[in-house]
Order: structure tokens, then sequence, then C-alpha cells
């Protein structure tokens, strides 16, 4: 069955560029660039990957992001990431990144953009995986922060899809960046945010009310509300669920405790994704075993999960339709 999983085209909705930095890349790109890390080995930074909830992690999560200053690091990072996923049998990324986090220690947008870019390309080529660039504003810092990396990303908006909203959920929602969504809604840029990942189910709300996104990134408190729910349903909006991610983070206790299987059962269009693989104990793939093994998904149920992944990504309707029969093909010669 893992081989079968593991062919079935998937796309990756939700997946911090940053957060696929792992311990040896690190290492690597901090000598490279002369960085003293506080951390003596590899395994002393897996130790310290023991969360007790989302801002436990973005304080690691940030602190490793400081070793990548050039546009190769960038590039390498990303490269890394496509050459791990193709083996996943991912066919389709959409990916974040988190410009302000860079930008504000003297880093250039530039060399952000055009090496992620570039390595995405390569990636195309090598490893016939599409993809889209998502510019996620950072929730803990100001909308004005955000309206100002809005306007230096305006020389590579042709390289940048959508944009998202992350970082430190509670006390940060979305009507706090009201006035920069709908300024890039203008721009021609579509939208996303994560929302209900910690935060109430009120923030699934104002991200679908006030930032009119197209997926709600996490979203598992919609659970919650059943006004909401049934209005996710009605309007087809996906959910971009990280099920390791929200172990890792203890918005569960336990995967068994997830509410993505009860999500899926009733309809909501959930896919399934890493978040920030190098933190959180697995890759796409992993992701969609752990949830088969403690949830009982099916094999079909995941053939389904990876048709909403295409249907709910940024691909033209020929591109999705033609994704979608390759799943069909999987499944039936499964099935047989
Ligand atoms: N899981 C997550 N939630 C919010 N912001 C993030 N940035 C990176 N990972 C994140
Ligand atoms: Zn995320």
């Amino acid at each position: 069955m893992l081989e079968e999983l593991r062919k079935i085209p998937k796309a990756e909705l939700h997946i911090h560029i940053e957060g696929s930095l792992e311990p040896e890349l690190l290492f690597s790109i901090a000598e490279r660039n002369k960085i003293e890390l506080p951390y003596k080995s590899i395994d002393e930074v897996r130790q310290l990957y023991q969360f007790h909830n989302l801002q436990s992690f973005l304080d690691i999560y940030y602190q490793a992001t400081n070793v990548l200053k050039l546009k190769k690091d960038f590039y390498e990072l990303t490269y890394s990431y496509l050459e791990r996923v193709h083996r996943d049998g991912v066919c389709h990324v959409e990916i974040f990144f988190d410009p302000q986090s860079h930008t504000s220690r003297g880093v250039l947008f530039s060399d952000v953009i055009e090496g992620i870019h570039e390595a995405l390309e390569q990636g195309k080529k090598d490893f016939n995986i599409s993809y889209f660039i998502i510019m996620s504003f950072l929730r803990h810092l100001s909308e004005e922060d955000a309206l100002e990396i809005l306007e230096q990303s305006l020389p590579y908006k042709h390289l940048i899809k959508a944009v998202g909203l992350d970082s430190s959920e509670q006390g940060n929602p979305p009507s706090k960046f009201k006035t920069v969504f709908s300024k890039c809604k203008d721009l021609g840029f579509l939208t996303v945010a994560h929302a209900g990942e910690e935060g109430p189910p009120e923030y699934i709300w104002e991200a679908l009310n006030l930032l009119n996104v197209s997926r709600i990134d996490h979203g598992v408190r919609s659970i919650e509300d059943k006004k909401l729910i049934e209005q996710i349903i009605e309007n087809k909006i996906p959910l971009t669920v990280c099920p390791l991610s929200n172990i890792k983070l203890k918005v569960y206790e336990d995967l068994k405790q997830h509410h993505i299987k009860e999500l899926f059962d009733l309809g909501v269009r959930v896919t399934i994704n890493s978040d920030d693989p190098a933190y959180f104990g697995g890759y796409i793939l992993e992701n969609y075993i752990q949830c088969k093994n403690s949830l009982g998904f099916t094999f079909k149920d995941l053939c389904k999960i990876s048709k909403y992944s295409i249907e709910a990504s940024f691909l033209s309707q020929v591109e999705k339709d033609r994704l979608l029969t390759e799943i069909d093909e999987v499944e039936s010669s499964y099935l047989i």
C-alpha cells in the first residue's frame, strides 16, 4: 500500500519553504555564511524540536531562518525540498515564503524570490513538478509592514500567484489585514490565510468574509461551529490541513483525536499537507500514511483527498483535468 500511496499524484498546498530547512542544511549554510549557531550538533538541534504550541515552534523556526542570506541559500533550500517530495509523488506545489523574516535582516527581496523561483524552474525540468509561489504576510507584525513588503514585491508580481497570512495567530485576527488583502485582490493576487489552527472559528469567518480567501490554511477549529461547516461545504472551501503539524504543535494530543476524518466524512474538501516538514516529523507522504494508519482512511479516500488537492490548487482547469485523470488511473489499477 505504501508504494501505491506514493504513486498517487498529489499537490502540496501548504508548505512554508523555510520550514523545510533540515538541520543538515542548516549547518552547512551556517558554515558557508560564517554564522555561529547556538547548537553543537544535528542531534542537539533535533532535540530542540519539542513544541508545546505554535509560538514555541515559531521562535525556533525564525532563529533557524537567520542562516538564509544569499540567493544561493534560497535556491538550495527550495531545490532540496523538491528533490525530497518528488519521491513522495508530488506533482504540483504551492509554496509559502515569508519575505518579512528575511528583509528585516537586510536580505534583499530580489535574492529571496529569485533563489526560490530559479529552484522551482529547475525542479519543473528535473522532476516535472509544477508550482506557484504564495507570499505570506507575518500577522504578528503590523498591517503597515505588510503594505510595505507588498510594495517591495511589485517588481516581482509576475512570480507571485497569491498572498497568504501566517505566524502567531492568537490575537492577530484576519480583520487586522483587511486593507492590505483588499489591495492585493485589486492588484490581481489570489488570497489564502491561516485561520482556525489555534485561533477560534471567528477567525475563519473573518478570513472568508473580510479577506475573501480561496482556501483556509488549517481550519481545523471549524469543527466547533456548525454554521461555519455548512458554509464551508456549501461554498466548497478547501482546507489545507497539516495533521503531523497539529500533533507537534499540540493542537491535538494524538492523531487519533484529529478531526480531519470527521470533516472529510461531512463532505469538507480537506487536503493533506506537511506545513514545516523539517520540524514536524514528516513530509507529505508521511502525513498521508499516518492519517491512514491512525484514522482509518482507505486508499479510495486518500485518492479523493489527492483529487481535492488538485481541485483546490490554482492550476488551470486543463491541468487539473489531466492530473485528475492520472489519479483515476492509479486508483483503478490498485482496486483491480
Ligand atoms: N504552522 C504555522 N502556523 C502559522 N505560521 C507558520 N509559519 C510557519 N509555520 C506556521
Ligand atoms: Zn502553515
